[in-house]
């Protein structure tokens, strides 16, 4: 069955085929019955999940009534939770290979599958923590934004994948300002909203109680934001532990936090099912589910898709919003 929109389908890259990533890119097929996309694997990773494989040609030949796949060169077989070294460097060209697609309008978006960061330093010497920075070298070193979202709240890390010792140093007022800035123009382009509020969260314990429990507040942060505030809608910095209940995130469109766990730890515990992590800055659509490779259930069919069923519509809703706004700009 061909899909009723004009436009291009989404690509899906396959992440890590020892992980769960395969299994929930079958099953959303399943859930997922007016988005066009196809996979870019090998098609046998995605067998054996009551899903009829259509191995493609090209991307326009995506159609709904199957899990279409383009096929990638990834050799061997997928054995649940043990990656295959020799399988890494395909893993990663299929991303540079969705992220062209995406680029030039042949897909509408890239939804990545998660991918083992470890499996394929070990494999294929990958020099990138994680998508969110191999996506911004693709783009030519854009500044970019990770966020997590879902239906009760958004969360950006402002540092990533780094190890919490370096936080501080990393942190510095350009590279917040930076973040706040991409975070504004990311939630006015793909979130449609018109005068973003974004809290921002302090790096200390209490945002550093007037600099007894660390200077950073005191020092920068606190200046930082208030000067960026008529024009970003940030304000705080807040106490991070009190930021997040349901009464505090209704003050918010986004919190921006100083450090990976500081984001992620609230999101993943509102929705762990249903969270999406999109990619904000990059010239291309980007999202993925929250979840990563899960190897302890590989393999056992337990994988739950509602994470990248949400990523696809997302991606899907963010693609649709951008060619009305295009259109309208054309006008
Ligand atoms: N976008 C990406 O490529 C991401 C990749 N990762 C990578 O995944 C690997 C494993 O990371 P972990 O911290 O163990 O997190 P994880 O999300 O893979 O697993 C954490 C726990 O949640 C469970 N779980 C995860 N997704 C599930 C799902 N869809 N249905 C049911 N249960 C699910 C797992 O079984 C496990 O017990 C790491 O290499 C990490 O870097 C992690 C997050 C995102
Ligand atoms: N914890 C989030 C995560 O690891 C996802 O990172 P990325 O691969 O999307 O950059």
């Amino acid at each position: 069955m061909p899909s009723s929109s004009n436009r291009p389908p989404l690509v899906i890259t396959c992440g890590e085929p020892a992980g769960i990533g395969p299994e929930v890119v079958a099953k959303a097929r399943a859930l997922i019955g007016d988005v066009p996309f196809f996979a870019l694997g090998n098609p046998d990773h995605f067998a054996g999940h009551g899903v009829a494989i259509r191995v493609i040609d090209a991307p326009h030949q995506a159609t709904l009534d199957a899990l279409c796949v383009l096929p990638h060169d990834i050799p061997g077989p997928a054995v649940p939770g043990r990656p295959d070294p020799r399988q890494a460097a395909g893993v990663i060209s299929a991303i540079a290979r969705g992220v062209d697609y995406a680029r030039t309008g042949v897909a509408s978006g890239v939804v990545t599958a998660p991918i083992n960061k470890k499996a394929l330093k070990d494999g294929a010497n990958f020099p990138h923590p994680g998508h969110t920075e191999y996506l911004a070298a693709l783009a030519g070193d854009v500044d970019v934004v990770m966020m997590l979202a879902c239906s009760e709240l958004r969360v950006v890390p402002a540092t990533i994948h780094i190890a919490i010792d370096q936080v501080p140093a990393e942190l510095t007022p350009t590279a917040l300002e930076t973040v706040l800035r991409v975070t504004h123009a990311g939630l006015r382009r793909d979130f449609g909203i018109k005068v973003p509020r974004i809290a921002v969260a302090g790096l200390n314990p209490h945002a550093g109680e007037g600099g007894t429990m660390g200077r950073q507040e005191v020092d920068w942060i606190a200046a930082l934001v208030a000067k960026l505030a008529p024009e970003l809608g940030c304000f705080g910095p807040l106490p991070a532990d009190t930021m997040f209940h349901a009464a505090a995130r209704s003050n918010y469109d986004a919190a921006v936090c100083m450090y990976h766990d500081q984001a992620l730890i609230p999101i993943k515990t509102v929705d762990f099912a249903g969270g999406v992590n999109v990619t904000l800055g990059l010239p291309h659509i980007r999202t993925s589910p929250d979840h990563g490779t899960a190897f302890d259930i590989a393999g056992h069919g337990l994988a739950d898709p509602t994470s990248i069923v949400a990523a696809i519509h997302m991606a899907w809703d963010m693609a649709a919003r951008r060619s009305r706004v295009g259109a309208a700009a054309a006008t």
